[in-house]
C-alpha cells in the first residue's frame, strides 16, 4: 500500500516542541512526512531532531537555495496530500493571508493546492490583535485553509488566557480526516447530535449498574462530523478523554438524564447518531446514603430505563436522519434489524464486540451499516475515527437531499 505524504511546517514559537510528538507518531501510524522549518523555528527545535524523528532530511531556507534540477518547493507541493502548519505563528499567518512567499515553508504552501491544517499558537495579546484576528478571519475565507481552534491556558509567558496550540492528539486526529476527506466539507452548516458512552444507574452514592464503553466512537464520530464542516453535539457519559475543542459537549450521567438532553437537543440536529451504551435497568430503589455491605439485597430488584432511541425516532421529523448501534455477540445482524425496524430508525450500526480489537474500548472496530432499505455496507476493521468517517460517507446516498448545494 503507497504510504500518505503529510508536510510539517513549524514556525518560530516555542509550541514547536509539541510537534515533535506529531512527527513521530504519524511516522509510526505509517504515514510519510516532510519536515520544513523556518529560520526562527530552528531557534527552538534543531533539523536534527525532525530528520531523525520523520526518517528523512528536514528541509530549511538553507535547502531551498540549493541549485537542483526542479525546485524543492514546486517537488514539495506535487508531492503533499495533506499540509499541516504547527506552530502557526502570527508572522506566517500574515505572510499567508497576503500570499506572500519569502521562505520555504511559504513558497510550498503556494505551489500546492492540498487542504492545509493550520494549529496557531501565541501570547494573548499576539493573538487577540485586531489584525492578527482579521488575518485568520481572512486565511479561512479561503477552504483550502482548516484552522484548529486555539485553547485557553498557561502560555509560556506565564499568562493564562487564549492562544495556547491545539494538543498533539487533536492535530494527528485532523490530518487523519483529512487525508480521508481530502478537505472535503460535506456537512456544513449542518448539525449533528451524538450521544457516546455508557449510562450509569447508581443505586446508592457508590455503586452502579453500568458498561464498559468508553465513548471512544462517539467520539470519533464529533471529531468526524467536526472536521467536515458539521456543528456538533455531543452528549456523553462519564469518560477519561477530553472533548476536543470545537465541540459541544454535554456531559450526562444517568439515562434519564441522556435522554432529557438528547431530547433537547433533537430539534436543531439535522443528523442524529445514538452510539451510547446506555444500561437498559436501573434499581428500583436509591439510597442517598451509601449502603453498609451487610445492607446489600441478595437479589435487586430492577426496573426499565427510558428506550432513548425510541423516543428520538417518534419525536424527529421527517428530514432528519437517526442511526441507532447496535453492540451485539454472536450473530450481529439478526439484533440489529430487529432494532432497525422496531425503532423506526434510518440506519444501524452492527457491531460485534466479542472479537478481538473491536468493540468497547478498543481503538479499532468493524461493523455492518444497514440502512433502512435493507442495504448493507460492510466497513472491514479499521480505527473508529476511519469507521466514523465510512458512515458519514454513506450517509449522502441514504437521505439523496441531504448534501444538496453543499459546497464540496
Ligand atoms: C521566546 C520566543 C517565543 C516566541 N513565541 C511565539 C509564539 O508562540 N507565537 C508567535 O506567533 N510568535 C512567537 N515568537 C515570535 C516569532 O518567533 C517571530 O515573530 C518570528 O519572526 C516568526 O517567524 P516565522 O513565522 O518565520 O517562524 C516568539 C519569539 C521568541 C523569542
Ligand atoms: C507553550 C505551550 C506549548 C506549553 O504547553 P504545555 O503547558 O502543555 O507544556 C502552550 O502554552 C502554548 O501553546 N502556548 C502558546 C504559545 C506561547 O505561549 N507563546 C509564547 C508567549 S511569549
Ligand atoms: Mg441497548
Amino acid at each position: 500500500m503507497t504510504k500518505r505524504r503529510v508536510i510539517i511546517g513549524v514556525g518560530g514559537g516555542i509550541a514547536a516542541y509539541k510537534v515533535c510528538s506529531v512527527v513521530s507518531t504519524l511516522f509510526k501510524t505509517g504515514v510519510e512526512v516532510r519536515v520544513i522549518l523556518t529560520n526562527s523555528a530552528q531557534e527552538f527545535i534543531t533539523p536534527l531532531t525532525l530528520a531523525t524523528l520523520s526518517r528523512h532530511q528536514a528541509y530549511t531556507d538553507e535547502s531551498f537555495w540549493q541549485p537542483t534540477s526542479r525546485p524543492l518547493h514546486i517537488e514539495l507541493g506535487e508531492w503533499v496530500e495533506v499540509f499541516l502548519i504547527a506552530p502557526l505563528t502570527a508572522n506566517t499567518l500574515a505572510k499567508l493571508a497576503h500570499g506572500m512567499a519569502d521562505n520555504l515553508l511559504t513558497n510550498t504552501v503556494l505551489a500546492s493546492s492540498c487542504p492545509v491544517l493550520l494549529a496557531p499558537a501565541m501570547n494573548t495579546d499576539m493573538w487577540e490583535q485586531v489584525a492578527v484576528q482579521r488575518n485568520w478571519r481572512q486565511l479561512l475565507t479561503d477552504s483550502r485553509f482548516h484552522g484548529m481552534e486555539t485553547a485557553s491556558g498557561l502560555l509560556a509567558c506565564d499568562r493564562v488566557g487564549a492562544g495556547r496550540m491545539a494538543e498533539p492528539e487533536d492535530i494527528i486526529t485532523h490530518i487523519q480526516s483529512l487525508l480521508h476527506t481530502a478537505g472535503k466539507r460535506d456537512l456544513a452548516g449542518k448539525r449533528v447530535l451524538i450521544s457516546a458512552g455508557g449510562t450509569r444507574e447508581y443505586l446508592d452514592p457508590v455503586r452502579f449498574i453500568g458498561n464498559p464503553s468508553t465513548g471512544k466512537m462517539g467520539l470519533a464520530l464529533a471529531q468526524a462530523a467536526l472536521h467536515r464542516g458539521a456543528s456538533v453535539t455531543l452528549v456523553h457519559g462519564p469518560a477519561s478523554w477530553n472533548v476536543p475543542l470545537g465541540i459541544q459537549a454535554v456531559p450526562v450521567v444517568s439515562a434519564e438524564s441522556m435522554r432529557s438532553a438528547m431530547l433537547q437537543y433533537l430539534a436543531a440536529a439535522d443528523i442524529i447518531l445514538m452510539a451510547a451504551a446506555v444500561a437498559d435497568v436501573k434499581p428500583r430503589e436509591y439510597s442517598q446514603e451509601k449502603l453498609a455491605k451487610r445492607q446489600l439485597p441478595e437479589a435487586l430488584p430492577l426496573e426499565p430505563v427510558p428506550d432513548i432511541v425510541a423516543q428520538l425516532a417518534t419525536n424527529k421529523r421527517s428530514h432528519q436522519i437517526l442511526i441507532g448501534f447496535a453492540a451485539q455477540t454472536g450473530d450481529i445482524i439478526t439484533p440489529a434489524l430487529e432494532k432497525l425496524h422496531s425503532k423506526n430508525l434510518d440506519a444501524i450500526v452492527a457491531n460485534p464486540i466479542d472479537e478481538p480489537d473491536s468493540g468497547f474500548g478498543s481503538d479499532n472496530n468493524k461493523a455492518i451499516l444497514i440502512d433502512k432499505q435493507g442495504k448493507r455496507l460492510e466497513i472491514p476493521p479499521c480505527s473508529k475515527l476511519q469507521m466514523a468517517h465510512h458512515i458519514f460517507d454513506s450517509l449522502a446516498p441514504l437521505v439523496p437531499t441531504l448534501f444538496v448545494g453543499m459546497p464540496s
